[in-house]
């Protein structure tokens, strides 16, 4: 993982003076090839929503009860995604959430330097060109080679879309530090604040703005992220990021699919909701209309990132016993501790002592299986992570957590809260992360990331400024 702190004034001001037309900064080229851009047909490869359909969370009955045999969001990769292969862009919500995730992922944070609305603005409309092309993909303009070329040429001279999705969101901090957008704060979006467990590390932590970025190559990432560094380089200063991956697995037809194991070699995602069930994503993942929200946050969503380190030497040095103790789930096939397969669902109200599977264990904590733990479900969608080695020799490995909710407080927090003092903690360490708030879709062509936001700023600059102590809450 690589951070910094936040940037100080010289550094943005040597951001800006890169927008004014230093040698490399101009990308004009190929945001004008991206809208008259020669394009790939439409067609949009969506793999998998197939799934049983059944909610999860709710009072078990007896032993039969079975997982969705399929769940996009935390199926392992099969590896079958081509380069030619696209993830929509267009739709009421962002892609990249209840979208298969594939086999790489990149969170990047960064500060935003924009001190008005109309900077906003322009940063905004920027992002939406940039990843309308960059998912599409097509050919990079060529130009005097006097001249620094357009693209980085990472994936040569044609862009295959390569079921990129970049998915943008705001942090707290990007409300707080600029009066014209006060009072139009997604109202649950806080700074995230430490855990008992954790140990945060500033130059890690929060941000303005942050891009997640997954396609099947991690070269496909990079290479999106510089073209956006690019191509508004007096807007976004990074602040952090994290590269992680998931391991691909080849799917044997009519088997049902796998979870992908993370660095603890347990299967990870096995009881995740089913992101192909539409009704429950709206319920668990969507902020709706009439949710206490602003206006222009419908269709968004809450999102929760970690980095949280694994401590893996101590871990291989655990006896397996311990290790399906601690999250209540078999090592070999991910089934829980009272059931055969990963699909099989625990049966807790058999076991009301947690005989079998510990009251402790990760997965009792982070949802006993009450009525009440229907409210706390999340969307967890994480990467392993891989640094290279500690200075004190250690290998730094672990987990990309990144969680998807309607509600931050009732979902991620909440979970966290009562994860607290898990054994699990014995092994693990959260370094680093942040909250930001998904933006809703972009529809169609004529729209834009955050659109709705900039309305409800216009809006508000419109009206007579509110008298002191009160405040605007519609968007
Ligand atoms: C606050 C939310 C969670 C954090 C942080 C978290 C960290 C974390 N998890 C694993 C490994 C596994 N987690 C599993 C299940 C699971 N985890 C959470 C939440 C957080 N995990 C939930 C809600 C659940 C599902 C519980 C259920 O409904 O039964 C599992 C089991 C398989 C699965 O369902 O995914 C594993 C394995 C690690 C290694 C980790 C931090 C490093
Ligand atoms: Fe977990």
């Amino acid at each position: 993982m690589t951070g910094k702190d936040a940037p100080s004034a010289p550094e943005v001001s040597e951001a800006r003076a890169r927008a004014s037309g230093g040698s490399g900064g101009d990308g004009g080229g190929l945001r004008a090839e991206a809208s008259r851009g020669p394009r790939l047909g439409r067609r949009h490869v969506l793999v998998g929503l197939a799934g049983g359909g059944l909610a999860l969370g709710c009072p078990m009955g007896a032993g039969a009860a079975q997982a969705p045999q399929s769940n996009p969001a935390t199926d392992a990769p099969d590896g079958t995604g081509r380069g030619a292969s696209r993830q929509p862009f267009h739709g009421l919500h962002q892609s990249g959430i209840v979208t298969p995730r594939p086999a790489s992922g990149l969170m990047v944070a960064f500060d935003v330097v924009a001190t008005s609305p109309a900077d906003l603005e322009t940063l905004l409309r920027r992002l939406t060109e940039r990843i309308a092309f960059l998912t599409t993909g097509g050919p990079v303009e060529t130009r005097d080679p006097r001249l620094p070329p357009v693209d980085s040429g990472l994936l040569g001279p044609v862009v295959a879309p390569d079921d990129l999705t970049v998915t943008v969101s705001l942090g707290a901090s990007l409300f707080e530090n600029r009066p014209w957008l006060g009072g139009l704060a997604p109202r649950r979006l806080t700074r995230m604040e430490a855990f008992p467990n954790d140990a945060l590390e500033a130059g890690l932590c929060h941000g303005d703005l942050a891009l997640q970025f997954c396609a099947n190559l991690q070269d496909t990432n990079i290479h999106a992220l510089r073209d956006i560094l690019k191509s508004m380089p007096e807007f976004l200063v990074p602040r952090w990021m994290q590269e992680g991956s998931v391991p691909v697995v080849a799917h044997a037809p009519g088997a049902p699919k796998e979870s992908a194991r993370n660095f603890l070699g347990f299967r990870d995602g096995s009881a995740n909701p089913d992101a192909g069930d539409e009704a429950l994503m709206d319920r668990v993942v969507w902020v709706g209309e009439g949710a206490g929200e602003p206006g222009w946050a419908t269709g968004g969503s809450y999102q929760a990132v970690r980095i949280i380190r694994n401590f893996v030497e101590r871990w291989d040095r655990t006896p397996l016993r311990e290790q399906q103790r601690i999250f209540g789930r078999q090592k070999d096939s991910g089934a829980p501790l009272d059931g055969r397969t990963e699909a099989d669902l625990p049966d807790y109200a058999a076991d009301p002592e947690g005989a079998v599977t510990p009251l402790a264990s990760h997965i009792r904590r982070a949802n006993p299986r009450t009525a009440e733990a229907a409210r706390h479900l999340i969307l967890r969608r994480p990467f392993n992570y891989s640094n290279g080695v500690t200075r004190s020799g250690q290998l730094d490995q672990g987990l990309l957590f990144i969680a998807y909710q309607a509600d931050l407080e009732a979902g991620f927090i909440s979970v966290q809260r009562a994860l607290d003092g898990e054994p699990l903690e014995e092994y693990i360490k959260p370094v680093g992360g942040g909250y930001f708030y998904v933006l809703p879709g972009v529809r169609d062509s004529g729209d834009w990331l955050g659109r709705s936001l900039i309305d409800a700023v216009k809006q508000s600059q419109a009206q007579p400024s509110p008298t002191p102590g009160s405040h605007t809450q519609e968007g």
